[in-house]
């Protein structure tokens, strides 16, 4: 169990890269605290595994320092620095049978006997394998197997932290969401740093208590699922979060009021003056904006998309792509207005949330 801290990290995978500053992970200084559970979040190639494999030792980082409850682990090994992890594909020995997977970390450690026996019994109870113990892992479907995996990863209980990367991906659907929940379960009881990479924003919102969304190499927004879709900090976490995700458009703000072509919106959260940066930008959820009956600004509608429950029509707005909620009794015409909910519009200068 530890808090890991990251201090001035950055990594290159070249040293020619390096001497140009140009980073796979920028410069980033952050605090994952003792028994969280994290996901982190991104696209492919934003820097996740790099970040993860730095974290766990199997990459050295080109500049900053790794620590563990304030000991620098930067040049430790991962056995040295006491870290489980689970990967995409299952990691068992095929020819021991479930028990005896489970039980090799801890013999591993050192730990005989009783002790062995009532963690691997207590972590095959908690993943549906008390059953399956005796069995060969050879012949278990990829499943089965994937949970021993994960099973290996959480059966020591002195570990600094467990590190999962993409771990559900064989899983068939229907398991995925019984897993997911389960390993929340275990991350209540175990009390264990929990680190859990995915592109997924279902995965890391069910799982994490803390989600920390990368773009680019670099963390752009750190938080509770609630904060990152009520407040994304990053026009990035706005359109990723969420589906359909943030709608994002230019506009010219000033104090109250932002102008968008022709039209005037007002805003709920008046800025002191214009923001400053090169780009300034608008942020509203679709669910804030809405088709009306009769007020708001005139769009063209070019589609309706029926999600069952809900209906998002896809408008053009001065001449942008726009999703805006269609309320039950509203009837979705050629002609159609929409409405912001001034509450809900956030500014954003060059990217950032400014209001
Ligand atoms: N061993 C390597 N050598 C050179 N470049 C690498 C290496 N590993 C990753 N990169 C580059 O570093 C950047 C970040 O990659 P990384 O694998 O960390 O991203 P990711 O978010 O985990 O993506 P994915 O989900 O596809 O694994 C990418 O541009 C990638 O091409």
């Amino acid at each position: 169990m530890a808090r890991i801290e990251l201090t001035d990290l950055a990594h290159s995978y070249s040293a020619a890269l390096a001497a140009a500053n140009i980073y796979a992970l920028k410069p980033m200084t952050m605090t994952w605290r003792q028994g969280g559970a994290y996901a982190l979040l991104g696209p492919s190639g934003c820097g996740k595994t790099t970040l993860l494999n730095i974290i766990s030792g199997l990459v050295v980082p080109t500049r900053g320092k790794v620590l563990f409850d304030g000991r620098d682990v930067t040049e430790l090994s991962t056995e040295r620095r006491n870290i489980a992890q689970v990967f995409q594909f299952p990691v068992v020995y095929d020819t021991m049978t479930v028990y005896e997977n489970l039980a090799f970390p801890l013999r591993n450690r050192g730990l005989k006997g009783k002790a062995v026996d009532a963690r691997v019994r207590e972590i095959a109870d908690l993943l549906d394998l008390g059953g399956a113990l005796t069995k060969r892992a050879r012949g278990l479907g990829a499943d089965a197997k994937q949970k021993i995996s994960l099973g290996r990863g959480l059966v020591r209980a002195d570990v600094a932290a467990v590190l999962f990367d993409e771990p559900l991906t064989v899983i068939d659907p229907a398991l995925k969401w019984e897993l997911r929940s389960k390993l929340k379960a275990l991350h209540r009881q175990l009390d264990i740093t929990m680190i859990y990479v995915t592109h997924d924003q279902t995965e890391a919102l069910t799982f994490a208590d803390t989600v920390v969304v990368m773009h680019d190499g670099a963390i752009v927004q750190t938080g509770r699922p609630d904060e990152l879709y009520e407040r994304p900090e990053h026009t990035f976490v706005g359109h990723f979060i969420g589906s359909p995700g943030m709608n994002i458009l230019p506009a010219r703000v000033d104090g109250g009021v932002a102008r968008v072509g022709d039209r005037v919106i007002p805003l709920g959260r008046p800025l002191a003056g214009p923001p400053s940066g090169e780009r300034i930008e608008l942020g509203i959820r679709p669910e804030y904006l809405r088709l009306t009956r009769g007020d708001g600004h005139p769009v063209t509608i070019e589609r309706i998309d029926d999600l069952g429950r809900v209906r998002y029509a896809r408008v053009r707005f001065e001449g942008h792509r726009l999703a805006a909620l269609v309320p039950g009794d509203v009837p979705a015409g050629p002609e159609a207005r929409i409405a912001f909910d001034p509450a809900q519009i956030h500014v954003y200068a060059d990217s950032r949330r400014v209001g």
